[in-house]
């Protein structure tokens, strides 16, 4: 045995936040990748790291990953989970952070889980090797894993990827390493490229021909993230349609990771609306080039704002006909303000990763009744709800959507009101 090294047996408890296995040494707490609650390790501790010597013992919920590149590719923490008890374990999550927040007594959620081959929206990174290219997600804190097999995106992704890396490793401004975002539009795939060196004219021509070759109608190029993009192959529109109204969506815009998580987001988000008159101002917040807008705009009239130029712009120019009215405004800075609230019968909110900041004191401060939040992230929910709760609103009803599957990412719908009619209502009909 190496010095100051010792060995020890530990059942895992529970999952930590980023899907390793929770085990206590020498009153200690310790993450292992890869193991799940309630089996017995092995482990070796030296010079403050962890090491699995053994899996003594496997839960009954381990199965065998999909892929074979699951334990390297930095995708997925959990494929080696059955998927029911991935998402009650999402669901559980979901609800711890509810009831620390003081939302006890909380209705049944409804639950839905996305399937594998569904992912539509995909960002890889690009490492030049001897002999071509990687292209492919990062390994924990590691190298980018070629992604030679994948069962989480969609199949036509898949089928586009090895002539994509033979044209991408023929580029001469990847000279190293860059940066691939792909969303599949209606149109098809849209391509967001960037690259260690600038684009050559060849590089262009190049790209032009995969592009009309493999019906991408767009290809853009930027130097790294937020600098200014620049078309560098068009050979057709882009679009996609939202609650049945055509966007054309800005290079590397937000869209939902699969179209059937977008489906139960959005169907959990028109349930949770209360009664509305089509006159009724319905207030949307992080609004993105439209995926809710545009179904809101069947219920009430939709006032959307978003902070990134080129979505609202897409979102407005679709706006022509439809009961939906779009604003730029970067809600951080210059956060809507009670008076603008108050004239909204609902606000609906889908704020980044980071959660809603300063808007949600003004929002909270406001007259509104009803809110329905979505959140793709439940550390941010833990920081915001108490103060939902300490303004008086209730939980009607939460959503809790496994959108990406195998991760440790979940997706939540909560339909909040303090409109006590609307509470005692809904709580007659849960309980009786
Ligand atoms: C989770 S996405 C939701 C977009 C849209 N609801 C959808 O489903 O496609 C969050 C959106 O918030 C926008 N956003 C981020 N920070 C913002 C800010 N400070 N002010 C306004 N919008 C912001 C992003 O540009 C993005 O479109």
């Amino acid at each position: 045995m190496m010095e100051g090294s010792t060995q020890a047996h530990a059942t895992v408890e529970q999952l930590g936040r980023s899907g390793d296995g929770m085990v206590r040494h020498n009153g200690q707490v310790w993450y292992i990748p890869g193991t799940l609650p309630g089996e017995q390790l092995h482990l070796r501790f030296h010079n403050g790291q962890v090491e699995l010597l053994e899996r003594e013992s496997s839960s009954a919920e381990r199965v065998t990953p999909p892929c074979s590149l699951a334990d390297r590719c930095g995708g997925c923490a959990l494929q080696h989970m059955d998927s029911t008890t991935l998402l009650d374990w999402k669901k559980d999550q979901v609800e711890r952070t509810l009831t620390k927040s003081g939302f006890t007594d909380l209705p049944e959620p409804s639950l839905y889980q996305t399937p594998p081959h569904s992912r539509q929206r995909l960002d890889v990174a690009l490492q030049r090797v001897p002999g071509g290219m990687v292209l492919g997600l990062h390994q924990r804190g590691g190298d980018p894993v070629d992604m030679t097999e994948c069962p989480l995106i969609r199949p036509e992704l898949l089928a586009l990827l090895p002539a994509l890396r033979q044209c991408l490793s023929s580029l001469g401004a990847l000279t190293s390493c860059g940066n691939l975002a792909i969303n599949l539009l209606e149109s098809g795939p849209d391509l967001t490229l960037e690259t260690s060196a600038p684009l050559s004219g060849s590089d262009r021509e190049k790209l032009a021909a995969f592009a009309r070759e493999h019906h991408i109608p767009r290809i853009t190029w930027r130097p790294a993230p937020g600098k200014m993009m620049e078309t560098a192959a068009q050979s057709g529109p882009v679009f996609h349609h939202f609650g049945g109204v055509k966007v054309s969506p800005p290079p590397a815009s937000f869209l939902q990771a699969t179209q059937e998580g977008e489906q139960a987001i959005r169907n959990a988000v028109l349930a949770g609306l209360p009664p509305l008159n089509r006159k009724d101002r319905i207030i949307e917040l992080y609004a993105g080039c439209g995926t809710l807008t545009f179904p809101l705009a069947q219920h009430g009239f939709v006032l959307a704002y978003e902070g990134e130029k080129a979505a609202i712009e897409a979102l407005r120019t679709a706006t022509h006909g439809s009961r939906a009215e779009g604003f730029e405004r970067d809600l951080n800075r210059q956060p809507l303000l009670p008076p603008e609230l108050n004239q909204a019968r609902v606000v609906v909110l889908d704020p980044p990763y980071a959660g809603c900041g300063k808007q949600l004191a003004s929002l909270l401060r406001s007259k509104v009744q009803d809110m329905v939040y979505v959140s793709c992230n439940p550390a941010a929910l833990e920081k915001e709800l108490p103060a939902m709760k300490e303004a008086g609103f209730a939980v009607l009803a939460w959503t809790v959507i496994d959108q990406f599957l195998w991760s440790t990412d979940v997706e939540t719908v909560l339909v909040l009101s303090r409109d006590l009619k609307r509470i005692r209502k809904a709580e007659k009909k849960r309980k009786g």
